[in-house]
């Protein structure tokens, strides 16, 4: 028999969920459907368990810091202690997460499904009509295909390590490969992390990355550019990991961190007419794929933007309200701030000095070395650099970048003076709590 509802949401994510809550509290019969963990990959394999295990490494590092600054003897991360730390939390994660759903009204179904000829959605022996679908379907990790890719493990498999291995390799200078790097090397492992060109994290800034790089080495990371992995091979009890340039070493464990595919393949998308790319699925400015009856939403969507847990939970109250209001303007996105959680943190919101580069007169790029400034003298913080992009005509920050240990929560406040558009003036009005990161505002622009 089929089931009927107003909205039928294909994920439970940051993005599935955050829609299902929205339409099911203005009484829309809502059904999600999830063929792994609910709560999807933030909660469960991506941004709350990695910062979790960060925990115990940015208390060693803000430690190691301050030896001989107060501090005496330097600490060790207990890896078995700390993945039991992360499981007390993700353990619970997915119950907590469907009967959440449910104490909502929204009606839950496990497994995979695929779109229907009819434009039904079946799993299994069960077929959902709706009026809309909306597709949250996330991405999974990317292996290279290359000789001995069984070989490869991915960030789900590193979030999960039940002992940390003494030498490890990542492939990929992006967002993963940087972030599990810094965990790693904090947890005691020895760590290589192989790119293939000369440009890793290749939306930041370029002068505030070779910085972050050259931070990172310092750190003790084995940081190889311009590499190219051909082959990883089993050898004992270890891998050997063969590069384009003819080098051999050894290794106990490879990650491949080297991107993230869309999650479209089960789907049948064809069926319904929809049309995707190798980024995800195709949609407008309103969030409707080809079909105009179904959305898409956080990291499956093909667009430039940025694929984070506040996109995506951005992209669903949007679609709920699109849904609810189908008169509705066209999505605009505000700053989206973004943080590599490394040792130590880079981050990024707003225009960047590439962006303004055509246009000198009309912008100001400020970049200093902030280590002698008291917040970050305090921690003995050995990278500070901030770089601001200040449009003159206005004295305000259009775009901010970040390296530091505190870049998470001075991106934020950035962020937030960007969006409310603060400039100077506005800031002298205000009492902020002193000292602390954004108390530094004022100094900035
Ligand atoms: C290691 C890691 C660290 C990250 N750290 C951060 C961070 O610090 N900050 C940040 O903002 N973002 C971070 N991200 C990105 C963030 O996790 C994603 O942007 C976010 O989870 C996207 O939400 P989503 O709902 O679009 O997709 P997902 O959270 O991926 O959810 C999609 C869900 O759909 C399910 N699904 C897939 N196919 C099907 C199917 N055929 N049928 C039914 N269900 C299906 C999946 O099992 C999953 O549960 C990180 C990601 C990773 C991998
Ligand atoms: N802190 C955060 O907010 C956070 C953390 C993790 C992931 N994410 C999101 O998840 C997405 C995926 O993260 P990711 O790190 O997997 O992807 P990514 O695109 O950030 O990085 C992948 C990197 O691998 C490199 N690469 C590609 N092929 C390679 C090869 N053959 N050899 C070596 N390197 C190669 C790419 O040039 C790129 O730099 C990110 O774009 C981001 O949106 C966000």
């Amino acid at each position: 028999m089929t089931q009927d509802y107003d909205v039928v949401i294909i994920g439970s994510g940051p993005g599935g969920n955050g829609a299902a809550y929205a339409l099911a509290a203005e009484h829309k019969s809502v059904a999600v459907v999830e063929n792994d963990l609910f709560g999807g990959t933030c909660p469960n394999r991506g941004c709350d368990p990695k910062r979790i295990l960060l925990a115990a490494i940015e208390a060693k590092a803000y430690q190691d810091h301050m030896l001989g600054k107060g501090i005496d003897g330097g600490s060790q991360v207990n890896w078995p202690d700390l993945m039991a730390h992360k499981r007390n939390y993700t353990d619970a994660v997915p119950e907590k997460t469907e009967a959440g759903l449910k104490a909502a009204g929204v009606t839950t179904y496990h497994g995979s499904g695929k779109f229907t000829d009819e434009g039904t959605f079946e799993i299994g022996s069960e077929e959902l009509s709706a009026r809309n679908f909306i597709i949250a379907t996330g991405q999974h990790p990317a292996l290279l295909p290359m000789a001995g890719q069984e070989n490869l493990l991915t960030s789900n498999d590193f979030l999960n390590l039940n002992q940390m291995p003494r030498d490890i390799t990542i492939i990929g200078g992006g967002y993963i490969g940087f972030e599990l790097s810094s965990i790693a090397k904090g947890a005691g492992a020895n760590v290589h992390l192989i790119h293939h060109n000369n440009r890793p994290l290749k939306q930041f800034d370029e002068e505030l990355v070779t910085d972050f790089v050259a931070a990172v080495k310092d750190e003790g990371i084995d940081v190889q550019l311009n590499t190219n992995v051909t082959e990883v091979q089993k050898a004992d009890q270890q891998f050997n990991v063969q590069t384009a340039d003819g080098r051999q070493f050894k290794t106990d464990a490879v990650f491949c961190a080297a991107g993230r595919v869309p999650n479209v393949d089960q789907l049948n998308l064809a069926a319904v007419g929809i049309t995707t790319d190798r980024h995800g699925i195709q949609v407008d400015e309103h969030l409707k794929t080809t079909n105009p009856k179904i959305y898409a939403v956080g990291d499956v969507v093909s667009e430039s933007h940025p694929k984070l847990t506040p996109k995506a939970a951005f992209d669903a109250a949007y679609v709920a309200a699109d849904i609810l209001n189908p008169s509705q303007s066209a999505i605009d996105y505000p700053a989206i701030p973004t943080v590599v959680y490394g040792q130590p943190k880079l981050a990024t919101v707003g225009v960047s000095e590439k962006d303004v580069q055509s246009n000198p007169d009309a912008y100001e790029v400020k970049s200093q070395d902030v280590t002698s400034w008291l917040t970050y003298h305090r921690i003995h913080d050995p990278y500070a650099r901030v770089k601001t992009i200040i449009q003159k005509s206005t004295h305000q920050v259009i775009g901010a970048q970040v390296m530091s240990s505190e870049a998470d929560s001075l991106i934020n406040a950035f962020t937030l003076m960007i969006d409310e558009k603060i400039d100077q003036k506005r800031l002298n009005q205000l009492i902020l709590a002193y000292p602390t990161t954004a108390s530094d505002l004022t100094y900035f622009n």
